[in-house]
């Protein structure tokens, strides 16, 4: 059924922008038009670091309690259109409407937890080794943010910047991506709703972002680039930087092995395997990309996890049972396809059809290959789709130096009845995150990032507030 077309602008210093060019929001499940956005210019952008520039001055100067205010009333806000945000959220991204549910449900927490986080941005005095001196250390706000965000989690990644950027007292200008602005959108009139001042949340919507975010990148207002999304664009994002010395954080790709030890509680691993593989039909950057089962209970495994698979439900997002939407493009599909393919030359074995379940919609039925090799495209790129790979190992050492022979470093997993085995591994891994019998660790608590190629910086907890602050010495001679 198609819901009404949602036409919306551009969020620039308090007012709702339309631009010379617009595009529309497609469903990636009918193919048929969502909404319709402005596709902001260079000069948009401009417009967007001229509004938080200003409101900066105000707003890092406002107290911590005062800020926090903004961000609780923001919370609950979202809280009272829970559900329609996350309506529009299936409609412009695909992923099943519990699943949306829960995302708008983890975006808030960012809110909520870092309404209270702003509160605790402690300073230090320091011992002086001259009589006549008091040592202080200050935390103060960066200033202009910029945010660039991704499709997959269209709420969540955007306030696990935005909540913490505000929390320290920084104000931001956004660019969320072409696919899902619609979200975007839908939390900014939120925090207008919530009475956060003009200027402190800026949108631009785009179909060129390179136009946008260069914009940001060549102003030396803009103090900081907080992105996430593929690997190369970070890579690109890190370099123009560099220009302007901006601070940078990158959540970028992932390639998550997910170890099956042979002592494992076969039922939760199969659970947990699930969970992480696919949410969001496989397109989250810490999915398991890569199944590593103890060749002791691999045959138990397979028999247990090819049913789970099996059983899957895949549809349109807004139908009741839908567990597997659409992936977001067409593009998407076809890197499934070719890592399939490739799989298949290469000898996996496929357990279920390979086909598309549908000729409207980029809907792909969740496949499991086996006897995986470590030199098939599935275990060496991230698939970011329905694709379950698993290979046998037999030694913990060996699974463990196959797990980190990759540039990546964002999630891990491992599923152990041993504590030892639980040290060994996680100490190991060389990945930002590791699950130990636990599929889903994000939380809004916790510092969530990746090592080596996967990023720079951590997003949650305390260490995701320390992105948006400077450390400032002050010496007070007294003499
Ligand atoms: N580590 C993480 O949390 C995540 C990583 N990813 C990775 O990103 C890929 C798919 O997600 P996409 O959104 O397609 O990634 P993407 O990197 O193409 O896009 C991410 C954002 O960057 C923007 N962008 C694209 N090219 C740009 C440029 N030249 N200059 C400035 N901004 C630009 C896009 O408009 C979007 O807003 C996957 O490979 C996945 O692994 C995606 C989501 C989350
Ligand atoms: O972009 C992603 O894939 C998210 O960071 C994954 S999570 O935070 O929802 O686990």
């Amino acid at each position: 059924m198609t819901e009404q077309l949602l036409e919306k602008g551009m969020l620039l210093n308090g007012q709702w922008v339309q631009a010379e060019e617009s595009f529309f929001v497609k469903n990636p499940a009918t193919w048929e038009n969502v909404g319709v956005v402005p596709s902001g210019t260079a000069a948009h952008a401009k417009q967007a670091v001229d509004a938080a520039a200003s409101a900066f001055v105000t707003w890092s100067k406002a107290t911590a309690y005062e800020r926090a205010a903004f961000l609780e009333r923001w919370f609950h806000v979202i809280e009272s259109r829970l559900e329609e945000i996350a309506r529009v959220m299936t409609q412009e991204q695909g992923k099943p409407l519990t699943e949306a549910i829960g995302e708008v449900r983890y975006a808030n927490s960012f809110l909520k937890w870092y309404a209270e986080e702003a509160k605790r941005v402690y300073g230090e005095i320091i011992p002086a080794s001259v009589g006549s001196k008091r040592l202080l250390v200050q935390k103060q706000p960066v200033g202009v943010v910029a945010a660039v965000t991704p499709w997959n989690f269209p709420a969540a990644m955007i306030t696990r910047k935005v909540a913490p950027a505000l929390a320290a007292g920084c104000t931001v200008v956004i660019k969320p991506a072409e696919h899902t602005p619609l979200t975007a959108l839908l939390l900014a009139e939120c925090a207008q709703e919530a009475g956060i001042p003009e200027g402190v949340i800026n949108i631009v919507t785009t179909l060129h972002p390179a136009e946008v975010v260069d914009t940001w990148m060549e102003d030396s207002r803009v103090k900081k680039i907080t992105f996430t999304g593929s690997t190369p664009v970070g890579k690109l994002l890190m370099r123009k930087a560099a220009d302007t010395v901006k601070k940078v954080s990158l959540e970028l790709g992932g390639l998550a092995p997910f170890i099956i030890a042979e002592d494992a509680n076969l039922d939760e691993a199969v659970q947990g395997v699930m969970q992480s593989k696919f949410r969001n039909a496989g397109q989250t950057c810490v999915c398991a990309n890569r199944i590593y089962v103890h060749e002791n209970i691999k045959d138990e495994f397979l028999e247990a996890f090819t049913q789970a698979v099996a059983d899957l439900r895949v549809g349109n997002g807004l139908d009741e049972g839908t567990e597997i939407g659409p992936l977001i493009n067409e593009a998407a599909v076809q890197k499934v396809k070719r890592h399939l393919e490739d799989a298949q030359a290469k000898g996996a074995a496929v357990h279920g059809e390979a086909v598309l379940a549908s000729s409207v919609g980029h809907f792909m039925k969740p496949i499991v290959v086996s006897n995986a090799t470590d030199d098939m495209l599935c275990m060496q790129e991230e698939t970011f789709g329905p694709l379950a790979p698993v290979s046998i190992y037999t030694d913990d050492a060996e699974v463990v130096q196959r797990a980190n022979n990759t540039p990546f470093g964002l999630a891990a997993y491992v599923y152990t009845q041993s504590l030892q085995k639980a040290f060994f591994f996680s100490e190991n891994l060389e990945y930002g995150i590791v699950g130990v019998n636990d599929g889903l660790p994000s939380v809004a608590q916790a510092p969530f990032g990746g090592m080596k190629e996967s990023g720079l910086g951590r997003e949650g907890g305390h260490h995701g507030l320390e992105e948006f602050l400077e450390t400032k010495y002050v010496s007070l001679n007294l003499k």
